[in-house]
Formats: C-alpha cells, sequence, structure tokens
C-alpha cells in the first residue's frame, strides 16, 4: 500500500502550509482520484508522494517503509501534464527511454509503436508523446503511478485512449495509480473512488 501519514508540506518556512496533516491511502491495483480546485495542493501532494518533495512532518510509506532509492528506481513515478517538458527535445524516444536505464525489453508496445522509437518529441504528436512519457515512467517497474493532470491538453478521444491504455497496463500490473484531475467527471470514469481536496484554511504550523 502507497500511504501519507498526516504529512505536513510548505515551499519556505515564510510560506503557507500547503498539506496540513493530509492521510491518503492506495491500494497495488487500486485507481484512486484525487479532485480539488486550483491551488488546492494536489500536485503538491503527488509530489510529495513520488518522493519528489520530502514531508516537513509527517511520513510516505510503501508497504509500510519510508522509499529510500539509492541506485533504483523509485517505487512512486510521477508523469505530469506536459511531456515536452519532461523528455529532453535533443533525444530520439528510443534514447529517452533508454536513460531510465531500463531494458527497452519491457516496453508496452500498445502505448509507443516502434515506429516512434527513431523519431524526435517533434516528430510525434502532443498524445503520442504523452504516451512515450507514461511509457518511460512504466519501464522502471514502479508499484505506483501518479498522473498528475496526464490529459489536460489533450482531446476527448486521445484522452480516453490514453486513459484506456494505461490502466490495462496498471491492472495487469498491479500498479496502484493516483489520477489527479480537477475534472471530476474523468475521475468518476478512470477511478474505482474518488478524493476531494480543498484549499487549505489559514494553517498555523
Ligand atoms: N514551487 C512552488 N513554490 C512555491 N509555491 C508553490 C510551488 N508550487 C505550488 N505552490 C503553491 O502551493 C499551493 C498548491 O499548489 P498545487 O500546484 O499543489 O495545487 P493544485 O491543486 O495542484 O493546483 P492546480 O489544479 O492549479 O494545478 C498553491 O498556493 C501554489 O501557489
Amino acid at each position: 500500500m502507497l500511504q501519507a501519514e498526516g504529512v505536513w508540506f510548505r515551499y519556505a518556512r515564510d510560506r503557507p502550509w500547503v498539506l496540513t496533516g493530509d492521510d491518503l491511502g492506495i491500494e497495488a491495483g487500486e485507481v484512486l482520484g484525487l479532485c480539488g480546485p486550483s491551488g488546492g495542493g494536489k500536485s503538491t501532494l503527488g509530489r510529495v508522494l513520488a518522493g519528489h518533495l520530502r514531508p516537513d512532518r509527517g511520513r510516505v510509506t510503501v508497504d509500510g517503509a519510508v522509499p529510500r532509492p539509492r541506485r533504483a528506481p523509485h517505487p512512486v513515478q510521477l508523469v505530469l501534464q506536459q511531456p515536452e517538458r519532461a523528455i529532453d527535445p535533443r533525444w530520439t524516444v528510443r534514447q529517452a527511454l533508454a536513460a531510465t536505464g531500463a531494458e527497452l525489453d519491457g516496453l508496452d508496445e500498445r502505448l509507443v509503436h516502434r515506429d516512434w522509437l527513431d523519431r524526435y518529441p517533434h516528430e510525434i504528436s502532443g498524445g503520442e508523446l504523452q504516451r512515450v512519457n507514461l511509457a518511460r515512467a512504466l519501464l522502471v517497474r514502479p508499484r505506483y503511478l501518479v498522473a498528475d493532470e496526464i490529459s489536460a491538453s489533450l482531446d476527448a478521444v486521445t484522452q480516453a485512449r490514453i486513459w484506456t491504455l494505461l490502466l490495462e497496463h496498471c491492472r495487469e500490473a498491479g500498479i496502484g495509480v493516483l489520477a489527479i484531475s480537477h475534472d471530476r467527471p474523468l475521475l468518476e470514469t478512470v477511478a474505482g473512488r474518488v478524493l476531494d481536496r480543498s484549499p487549505v484554511p489559514d494553517a498555523a504550523g
């Protein structure tokens, strides 16, 4: 299980608290939706869960232990809205995937077609690039995936296609997913349950 236990976080000592004792649990293979207004702290929570930000108080555990990836990839991978920011434009798709250190044998070819491998990011569409971005996160065999607005800039057909492929992969591999979006109908379609995050009232620390 991926668990946040009493997590507090603020970006600096002189900044307000964004997370104030948050608790959250995701079972292996579960898809949990996280909804809420802009600025409510959804992305911040996602980044804390994926180990990109360290909580000021509280902890994040995977199966009861705080992940301490040194050479191994983090068991919680984070994928964001804009794949063009995540993938170096000077690398081909193959190079971007290989940079994870994982064998390309494990590539999910439903997500990434072979004939995209030797193209550069600008030579595939935005939806295709997001599929590469997801495949890259899945290539390192995470236990959990935080999908933060991954389909927000895509048309409805592409959005549905991406979620279908992603959920299929995660179901087969038993990967738990935190789907973050401001789009509640989308979350109700893809997730088994949906949590609402309200903005933090002025929190004392
Ligand atoms: N790098 C940062 N440095 C300082 N403050 C930040 C940083 N990132 C986010 N914040 C602040 O933290 C608060 C929560 O932001 P966050 O991005 O987590 O919310 P969100 O619910 O994901 O919003 P949105 O739906 O607009 O993406 C906001 O007040 C935001 O301004």
